[in-house]
């Protein structure tokens, strides 16, 4: 094993590009382990980390490694995987179209057929593109919604789906074989590359307008309906103005500040739909002018939040298990409808989301299938229903943020969303009710659900052995009672294991993962995992009960216990 010193070394001795050469140099004695003990691992959502030098951060010298392992993978698979090709597209980020460049000359090296875009484009555009070019991979540059100091690189198989982890595990094994990555040969001449912009934006909008349920209810509301999009300085400000406009919503405001693309998110503190504070600005709009919802898009444009008009004219943002399940009520209840509704109709979902929309959708005799956290589970999910024939993927989604409406992207796409948001919107002020009165509904006939995550920092390279430690612990004290309620299963996802209160024991299907779930007597669950998008822990916790007093008082009893567990 080489040593993170030895590592370093190596880096210094490198012919390395100035501004890299200039960090290393000022690199802070504590900095030089956390920089230089790994290569970047793989997470939820491909390579992901901070800017900055060495091997276990992103910079030109990480992302050549990688490609080039990328490139050999596809070597190993043959000529025609080579002329077949790799999309590649970038966000707004700092660095994300040099990435996207060095990427394409490593590839273009290989002989390796490279389509990239000229600007910006959103990840699901990209997982459509290597679906519609028939494709053999992707690659997209971005970090998603992380703070602006990070960047990442996401990979896509020939499904359009982000590559699962025993894909990942050739390109990992092929890029621990490459010795020297400061002499990865680039190709300046980019002979392989082809600039395919309209080539995909087009066939995606298209798909995209085939979103829209219900054209008669737009047409009459479409106008009428006044919201607020942010496309949080992002790859949404293009194309995510384009779906609206051809969906027939021309009632919009776009917060101009975040239209412009900007790395630095300067206005907002993270550009997370998962973080309130992302959507102040738009609402800051909306409450201007009276508008009946706010919506956003992640820099990426695969992640939507959104904020709905209460009636005493202040705004409500709704959580993404709350959308979810909205979305999946409009879409079956459409469905029903117009006799559309398959007999093997499912949805797909993760093991950290709410039950909400699960209910919902066994009233419709709609089976829901659970993955784990990464919505490449969902996209695999998609494949195996096409390949078995045995269930027609209706819906995905995670508590995050993300979904899926049809399967022409394999990955949460935001722009899809948004549209359909919107129509959801005109739906309710067509009857004069609001989104508030539409979940409310909901909840009398399901149960009030609610939930909530808490992700704690565990930053560098300690942090990672805390974290460890941690769901150590919980696995060693084997949880009986959470507050006032037994605890009637633990799923241990690392051993693929359900435990009930008598040590009977069930082998559960989901892959091996480091998560730890907790059923509880009353229906409610909690879940813990480490996440693998940034150094933090994650817990989850989950509440149904028959009101809303209800369920906020468990969910605080819930968290306070588990926090103090997590904390002590
Ligand atoms: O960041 P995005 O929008 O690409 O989203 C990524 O990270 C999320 C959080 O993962 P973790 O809890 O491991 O941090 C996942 O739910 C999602 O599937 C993945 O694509
Ligand atoms: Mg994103």
């Amino acid at each position: 094993m080489t040593t993170y010193k030895e590592t370093f070394e190596k880096w210094q001795k490198a012919d390395l590009p100035k501004d890299l050469a200039a960090e290393l140099a000022a690199l802070p004695e504590a900095g030089i382990e956390e920089a230089f003990y790994q290569d970047m691992a793989f997470g939820t959502a491909g390579m992901r980390g901070h800017m900055g030098v060495g091997p276990n951060q992103i910079n030109v010298v990480t992302v050549a490694k990688v490609t080039e392992a990328l490139a050999s993978y596809i070597d190993q698979n043959g000529q025609t995987a080579k002329e077949r090709g790799v999309v590649i597209a970038f966000d707004s980020r700092h660095h994300s179209e040099e990435f996207a460049t060095v990427a394409s000359r490593v590839l273009s090296a290989h002989g390796i057929k490279v389509y990239r875009f000229s600007s910006l484009r959103p990840t699901p555009e990209l997982s459509f593109g290597v679906r519609h070019l028939k494709a053999f991979a992707g690659i997209m540059i971005t970090a998603s919604h992380n703070p602006k100091e990070d960047n990442g690189y996401k990979v896509y198989g020939e499904d359009g789906g982000q590559m699962i982890p025993e894909a990942v595990q050739a390109v990992i094994d092929a890029r621990a074989a490459i010795d020297d990555p400061f002499t990865i040969e680039q190709d300046r001449s980019e002979a392989t590359v082809a600039i395919i912009d309209r080539l995909v934006d087009d066939p995606y909008l298209a798909e995209v307008k085939t979103i829209s349920v219900d054209q008669a209810l737009i047409q009459k509301e479409g106008a009428a309906l006044k919201f607020v999009y942010s496309p949080l300085h992002g790859t949404g400000q293009y194309i995510g103005e384009k779906a609206l406009q051809q969906a027939g919503f021309s009632n919009y405001t776009i917060v101009k500040e975040q239209a412009e693309l900007d790395g630095d998110f300067p206005t907002v503190k993270k550009p997370n739909p998962e973080d309130p504070a992302a959507l102040s600005l738009a609402i800051d709009y909306a409450k201007k002018e009276a508008a009946d919802l706010v919506v956003a898009t992640d820099p990426d444009a695969d992640r939507m939040g959104a904020a709905v008009r209460l009636a005493d004219g202040s705004y409500q943002v709704l959580s993404g298990n709350q959308i979810a399940a909205l979305m999946v009520n409009y879409l079956l209840t459409a469905k029903k409808k117009t006799q559309t509704l398959p007999e093997n109709g499912a949805i797909v979902t993760s093991i950290v989301s709410s039950r909400f929309a699960s209910e919902i959708a066994k009233s419709f005799g709609v089976s829901t299938f659970d993955v784990l956290t990464g919505f490449k589970y969902i996209a695999a999910m998609i494949d195996r229903f096409e390949a078995k024939k045995d269930y027609t993927y209706l819906f995905g989604f995670e508590e995050s943020f993300g979904y899926l409406i049809k399967p022409f992207a394999h990955d949460k796409d935001a722009i899809q969303a948004l549209v359909l948001f919107a129509e959801m919107a005109a739906y309710y002020k067509e009857q004069g009710r609001s989104f508030a009165d539409g979940l409310d509904d909901l909840y009398k006939q399901f149960g009030y659900f609610e939930e909530k995550t808490i992700a704690y920092e565990f930053p560098g390279v300690s942090g990672h052995q805390e974290m460890a430690d941690l769901m150590a612990k919980f696995r060693n004290e084997k949880l009986e009672k959470v507050a006032d309620q037994l605890v009637l299963a633990t799923q241990d996802f690392a051993s693929q294991t359900q435990r009930d209160r008598v040590g009977a024991v069930k082998k559960m299907p989901q892959p091996k993962a480091n998560v730890l779930k907790y059923w509880l007597a009353d229906g409610s669950w909690i879940a813990l995992r480490p996440s693998g998008t940034e150094p933090k822990l994650k817990l989850y916790l989950g509440v149904v009960a028959d009101s809303k007093e209800e369920a906020d008082r468990k969910l605080a009893s819930y968290e306070k216990e588990m926090a103090g567990k997590v904390q002590d």
